[in-house]
């Protein structure tokens, strides 16, 4: 049993308590304290980019189990700027959300979504891709934005590497990177929230292990592991967990960013990972399809026209215990809301409850075949 307290800044901003270790894996039962709430890990973290989780309301969000939430940095930067939200009394009060709140730096949107111009020492100058001005952000000015935010777990300034990248680029990124998390923790003065670096390194071993003990030695409360799911095969993904999760410290989150499907997730928990986010689950189900432990179903398709059992028979989402296939069908043909808003409920419920369930399966220590048996099942 581990039972520690991870300290940022000096002051004590969380304790990772019972981070229960299962079997030979990495995998671990944990508690994440912030000042929003104690949070139970492995946690499924919904993204609500714009200060919204799309299609569904916080109540809603609540009663499903959602512990933490997550919005974007780059989005509420450009739009509506963070010092209005910062006037609205922070993004907890504005979105009526009293759980946990992450919000990203922002070092992924500017190098995938704005057309980017330059990347220097300083930082990144990109075109807003809502009205094309010429914007900035350095490890400071993200900072500084999240600080307005009000997010309880924020995100150093970094650069996600594309994929693939040359090892010399890859490499020099990474030590820029480094810096960035430096200038980011000496830019950050918010008591009561954790900055959390992010290690980088490309598809490179080597790299990778430099990043997280480069990062490790700057003492930070939490760790997030950047620069993957950005398609590269999975087991590349999976052999950079392998060499980055043993170099982090026991006693601090560890948060994979952008991941994932179930069967990365579980995976990705064998190996020590505390904290996922995805779109995944939000955005295929506004395309007409549900998540299940066996795999996709396309609940748009017409062979579930006349289906009028759940999507899922053992689930226990609002979705699922009220509406059949063939209503919800009838629903996203019609091109009505709460048609999304129905597979939307199911599967942010289904990844919500998933983690629930590797949790229960670490603490009775039966994790490995957990594992197994949803592997079996489940077809990607
Ligand atoms: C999909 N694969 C994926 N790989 C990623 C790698 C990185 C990374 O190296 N650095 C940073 N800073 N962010 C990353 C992110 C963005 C996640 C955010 O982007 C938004 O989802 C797309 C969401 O914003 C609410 C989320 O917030 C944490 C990644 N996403
Ligand atoms: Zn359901």
């Amino acid at each position: 049993m581990l039972t520690c307290a991870f300290a940022g800044q000096k002051k004590v901003l969380a304790a990772y308590e019972e981070a229960v270790k299962c079997g030979y894996s990495g995998a671990r039962a944990g508690r994440l304290h912030t000042p929003h709430g104690v949070f139970d890990t492995p946690m499924f973290m919904p993204v609500g980019t714009q200060a919204t989780v799309k299609a569904v309301s916080p109540r809603e969000l609540k009663e499903m189990g959602a512990q933490i939430i997550l919005s974007n940095t780059y989005h509420l930067y450009l739009r509506p700027g963070t010092e209005l939200v910062a006037e609205a009394g922070g993004l907890h009060r504005f979105m009526d959300w009293d759980g946990g709140i992450l919000t990203d730096s922002g070092g992924f949107q500017v190098f995938s979504l704005g057309p980017l111009r330059k990347i220097t020492e300083e930082g990144a100058a990109f075109r807003s891709h809502i009205d094309g001005s010429t914007q900035f952000l350095s490890p400071e000015i993200a900072i500084k934005a999240q600080m307005n935010l009000g997010a309880d777990i924020i995100m150093a300034f970094d650069e996600c590497i594309p994929y693939p990248a040359e090892y010399q680029y890859a490499k020099l990124s990474t030590e820029r990177t480094t810096r960035w998390a430096e200038r980011s923790q000496k830019a950050h003065t918010r008591s009561g929230q954790a900055l959390f670096a992010i290690v980088q390194g490309g598809m490179y071993q080597d790299l990778r292990r430099v990043s997280a003990n480069d990062l490790v030695s700057l003492d930070f409360p939490g760790y997030g592991i950047g620069g993957l799911s950005v398609g590269e095969p999975k087991p590349v993904m999976y052999e950079m967990l392998e060499q980055t999760v043993p170099l982090l410290p026991e006693n601090k989150p560890r948060y994979l960013m952008g991941v994932g499907t179930p069967d990365c997730l579980v995976e990705a928990v064998r190996y020590g990972i505390d904290m996922f986010d995805c779109v995944f689950p939000t955005r295929v189900a506004r395309n007409g399809t549900a998540m299940t432990k066996s795999g996709r179903l396309v609940v748009k398709n017409a062979a579930y026209a006349k289906d009028f059992l759940p999507i899922d028979e053992n689930c226990g989402c609002y979705a699922c215990q009220n509406f059949s296939r063939a209503y919800i069908r009838h629903l996203l043909k019609a091109d009505e809301i709460f048609g999304l808003r129905l597979t939307t409920i199911h599967n942010l419920y289904f990844l919500l409850d998933f983690t629930k369930k590797m949790r229960q399966a670490i603490l009775e220590d039966r994790f490995l075949s957990f594992r197994e048996e949803f592997l079996a099942q489940y077809c990607k």
